[in-house]
């Protein structure tokens, strides 16, 4: 089943443009002159239910304005949408139970009241039965480790306490759907590590459906075997974390250290015909650098082993950061 289906969705915003002088400004009370953004530009979508989705773009990608279509707030200029079966902001009343929503920056709980008493409100806002309600929050509460929180204002939280309870919040009605805005910002190692394991167990549990927007990459390679990213309003990748890797990870390295001495040129010949660029480091250190998918990794070490005698091998990998750098910096579109 699709949690999420959009095809050409398309978000356009109307932009006041104002003209330079009084005599502009004049003008402007009678004649006002707008601009168009193309914040989102038709961008056809589909996310399979159970899948965990990292949505990344550079700022002003359009990947908010995308989550604010995708959760109801912004109505679409165009396009067709249906988030788990649902017209979002057609039929939001309805649609609005079927997911969760955790935005970074803001919160969904009472600043005031004690934290349970926001659970409380909640359950009352999504008319939740107890029999139903207090087993679930009690394994939320036990593996957010909230218990000490509970009784207290949200106010007095520090920011990682408050994500954990912004988290079970946001699960309370155990949506199918969860959206994550920067879950991770601004958090020490440990707690981003506990919300990344969390993450993992209800999508394992629950099969939910996760869409992750952030501009931290480790959490999308801790959580996400898909990418999409944005660039400019439009989808310039859809895919595996490992294809993006492979394709654009190129300069993949294996750096080998040999037991007796050899020269470049015999290294090279172990490797001929393949895209590979050799570099003496050392004595008996040498960097063989693999060129955009074409040499793989098993098949230059088992060339070289075969007849080097080898003492240590040690591969490099781009990172996802390194690699999206890069597909922003050369600006071209390889999916
Ligand atoms: N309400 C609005 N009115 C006019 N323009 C808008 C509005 N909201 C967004 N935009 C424009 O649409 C484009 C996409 O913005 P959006 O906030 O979706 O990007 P983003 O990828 O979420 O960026 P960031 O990572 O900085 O949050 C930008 O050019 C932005 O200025």
């Amino acid at each position: 089943m699709l949690s999420i289906k959009a095809e050409s969705l398309t978000k356009e915003f109307k932009v006041f443009q104002s003209r330079p002088g009084l005599k502009g400004a004049f003008r402007d009370l009678f004649n006002r002159q707008y601009r168009v953004i193309r914040a989102v530009d038709a961008i056809d979508l589909s996310v399979n239910q159970g899948e965990m989705v990292g949505y990344i773009g550079e700022n002003g990608a359009g990947k908010s304005t995308t989550i604010k279509m995708l959760t109801g707030i912004l109505q679409p200029t165009s396009g067709q949408l249906l988030v788990n079966g649902y017209d979002p902001h057609g039929q939001r009343e309805q649609f609005v139970r079927t997911i969760g929503v955790v935005f970074g920056q803001r919160s969904q709980l009472w600043w005031d009241i004690a934290v349970q008493e926001s659970f409380r409100l909640l359950q009352k806002v999504y008319r939740i039965p107890e029999q139903d309600f207090k087993p679930y929050l009690d394994r939320m509460i036990e593996v957010l480790n909230i218990s000490p929180l509970l009784d207290q204002p949200v106010r007095k939280l520090s920011l990682g306490q408050r994500m954990r309870c912004e988290l079970a919040a946001a699960l309370i009605h155990q949506p199918a759907l969860l959206f994550l805005d920067e879950p991770t910002i601004g958090l020490d190692v440990l707690v981003k590590e506990n919300i990344r394991q969390f993450l993992k167990e209800i999508n394992k549990e629950f099969g939910t459906t996760i869409l992750l927007t952030t501009h931290d990459l480790a959490d999308i390679e801790a959580l996400c075997s898909r990418v999409v990213m944005l660039d400019k309003g439009k989808i310039i990748y859809d895919g595996g974390l490992q294809r993006l890797r492979n394709e654009w990870g190129d300069g993949k390295k294996i750096h080998i250290e040999t037991v007796d001495t050899y020269t470049l040129s015999q290294l090279q010949a172990q490797t001929e015909g393949m895209k590979v660029h050799w570099i003496e480091e050392g004595p008996m250190r040498f960097t063989a650098i693999l060129e955009n998918g074409n040499a793989k990794v098993p098949e230059v070490i088992s060339r070289i082993v075969e007849h080097v005698a080898v003492q240590e091998i040690q591969i490099e990998e781009a990172s996802t950061e390194e690699i999206v750098r890069k597909i922003y910096q050369e600006g071209l579109v390889h999916a």
